[in-house]
Parts: C-alpha cells; sequence; structure tokens
C-alpha cells in the first residue's frame, strides 16, 4: 500500500477521525485510545520517507519447516533507512520472516523457501552469497540479550577481529559503536569487565553495539525490547529512532504502541500470511483487511 499524503495529513486524519467518533458518542476504546497517542507523538512520522527506494524486496515467500508450512505466498518491500514493524499474535510466522532475511533459517535443518529475497538487487538465496558478509550487511538482535562471557571490549571488537582489523581501528571502532549504541558513558571506564556484569537493558544495547561494529546496512530485531523493563524499554526505542536515519530496521514487535511509536511502515501477519502492510498510520487507522481491524482493535491477541 503506498502513501496517501504528507505525513501532516495523517495527524489530521487522526484528529478528524477523533473528533468525528466523539461526536457520534462513540467510545474510545482503551488500545485505539493508546494508539492514537503513540501515533499523535510523531516521532516516526518525522523520519517517515514515502519515495524510500527498497532496501530488500521479498517476493512470493514461502517457507517450509520440513513438511510444516510457516509462511505463505509473502512480498513485502522492506524500505531503505526505515523503520518496517512486524506485528501479529503468536505464531504467525513473524520470527520465521525475519530470519529468512538474513538466512537465518539455513541453520535449521530440512527448511526450504521458495520465492525471491532480493537486497539492492542481488539475490540474498543465490549459491554465490558469501552468508557470513551478508549477515555482517544484515546485523541481528535477539529477543534476549546474548553478550559473549567475554569483556565489554571483546563482546564489541569481536566482529572487527574476525575482519582482521588493526588494533587502532579496532579500538576507534568499539568507542564509536558504544557511542552509537548509547551505551558509551555507562561503560567507558569499565570495558575490561565481563559482559555478564550488566545489566538486562545494557546486555541488549551491547549486542546492538556489537552488531554496529561491523558497519551493517541493515539491521533485524526480533521483540529486542521483551525482556526488558519499560525504562531500559524507552531506551532502546529512542535508539531505534535516532539509528533509522543512518539503518534500514525491521523489527518483530507483539506490541502495537511500539510498533505506532517507532515504526514507519507496518506489516500484519496472520496465521503465516501477510495479511496487510503499508504506512504505520494507515494500517492502525484506516487498515482495510477485517483481520487487521480485529487485531490493531483488540479483539484478539
Ligand atoms: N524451528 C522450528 N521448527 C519447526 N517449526 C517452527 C520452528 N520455528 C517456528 N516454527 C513454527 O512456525 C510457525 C511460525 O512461528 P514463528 O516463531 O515464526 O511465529 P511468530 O509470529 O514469530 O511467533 P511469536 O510471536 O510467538 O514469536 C509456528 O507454527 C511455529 O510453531
Amino acid at each position: 500500500m503506498e502513501s496517501k499524503g504528507h505525513p501532516g495529513l495523517q495527524y489530521m486524519r487522526v484528529e478528524a477521525e477523533l473528533e468525528s467518533r466523539k461526536a457520534e458518542g462513540k467510545p474510545e476504546d482503551q488500545i485505539g485510545a493508546s494508539l492514537h497517542l503513540a501515533l499523535r507523538k510523531g516521532t516516526p512520522q518525522q523520519h517517515l520517507r514515502l519515495n524510500a527506494p527498497c532496501k530488500i524486496e521479498v517476493k512470493h515467500a514461502n517457507f517450509y519447516y520440513g513438511s510444516q508450512q510457516a509462511l505463505f505466498d509473502i512480498s513485502l518491500p522492506i524500505r531503505e533507512r526505515q523503520v518496517t514493524a512486524l506485528i501479529g499474535p503468536s505464531g504467525s510466522g513473524k520470527s520465521t520472516f525475519l530470519r529468512t532475511l538474513n538466512r537465518m533459517n539455513d541453520l535449521i535443518p530440512q527448511s526450504r523457501l521458495e520465492g525471491e529475497a532480493m537486497m539492492d538487487g542481488e539475490n540474498i538465496y543465490a549459491k554465490k552469497t558469501d552468508v557470513v558478509l551478508l549477515r555482517q550487511k544484515i546485523g541481528m538482535m535477539f529477543q534476549r540479550p546474548n553478550p559473549f562471557p567475554k569483556s565489554i571490549f571483546e563482546n564489541v571488537a569481536y566482529g572487527l577481529r574476525v575482519q582482521g582489523h588493526a588494533k587502532k581501528v579496532i579500538e576507534e571502532q568499539v568507542e564509536r559503536s558504544l557511542r552509537d549504541a548509547a551505551l558509551w558513558d555507562e561503560v567507558k571506564d569499565r570495558l575490561k569487565s565481563s559482559a555478564l556484569s550488566l545489566s538486562g537493558g545494557q546486555q541488549q544495547r551491547l549486542c546492538l553495539a556489537r552488531a554496529l561494529a561491523v558497519k551493517p546496512e541493515v539491521l533485524l530485531m526480533d521483540e529486542p525490547a521483551s525482556a526488558l523493563d519499560p525504562i531500559a524499554t524507552l531506551k532502546i526505542e529512542e535508539l531505534i529512532n535516532e539509528l533509522v536515519e543512518y539503518y534500514t530496521i525491521v523489527i518483530v514487535t507483539h506490541n502495537m504502541q511500539q510498533a505506532a511509536r517507532i515504526a514507519q511502515f507496518t506489516g500484519f501477519f496472520l496465521s503465516g500470511r501477510l495479511i496487510e502492510h503499508g504506512q504505520t498510520a494507515d494500517l492502525f487507522q484506516h487498515p482495510t483487511q477485517p483481520e487487521t481491524e480485529s487485531y490493531v482493535s483488540g479483539r484478539f491477541s
């Protein structure tokens, strides 16, 4: 679904819709009200680029775990330097889809993908694709922080050492990545301490710094805040709103308000199918499919 106007107009539509609901005496349900609030705050809208080119283009993807089909004919454009949120109930295929983008599913025996996944016009699944390089270009953060049992410095330096960089370059890049992940000030005096001594939220930002160190172009995030408290969640969301200027981000989230707070585009998954996708504000305010409408209004979860 393409855009239907300037982002400012989106707000006006939201406001108008709210006013008309009120005028008609329609109750504003809880979910509706908080979604409105999240959409009105505007941060993702500030970064909305309606003409952003496609960074990754998936077409007619079917995915199978052995004989079980988990994804059905998914076509989704992932726009460059925009956040695309994948929402939908548990088991709807969001994580499976996310993992097809950097071939993480290759690690699962008997799994297979049909269809097309291209990044910058190159086939992600081509035989000649170097999967290690691909996963550097398309970094990933998981639900639970998974730092290596090494020092804070070594966690971030790891990928750079594999790439064979000189000591000075590694030091500079570690600092830069920690700064970009908004962690530098908290750890600069204890870079040699174990990463496992950090709080959960800090560990998750360390994992982000580790991914950023090898200069990815795309970041995949699989519910990166689901194990974090509200303050740590807020930090991750603020970071995403800054990182979108430089990276293409795809995030799985169970939390619709979170999608509204951070994503320019959203796709709604149900039972392995992509029911609808488009601008986040449109999808929440004017869903075109009845299943989307039911989900965003909280009638099933
Ligand atoms: N490694 C696996 N082997 C076999 N089936 C799997 C595997 N991982 C996921 N599935 C199945 O694929 C389907 C989609 O799961 P997936 O984890 O992608 O959904 P999801 O929307 O991300 O769910 P959640 O929000 O609970 O993480 C489910 O039926 C799940 O049981």
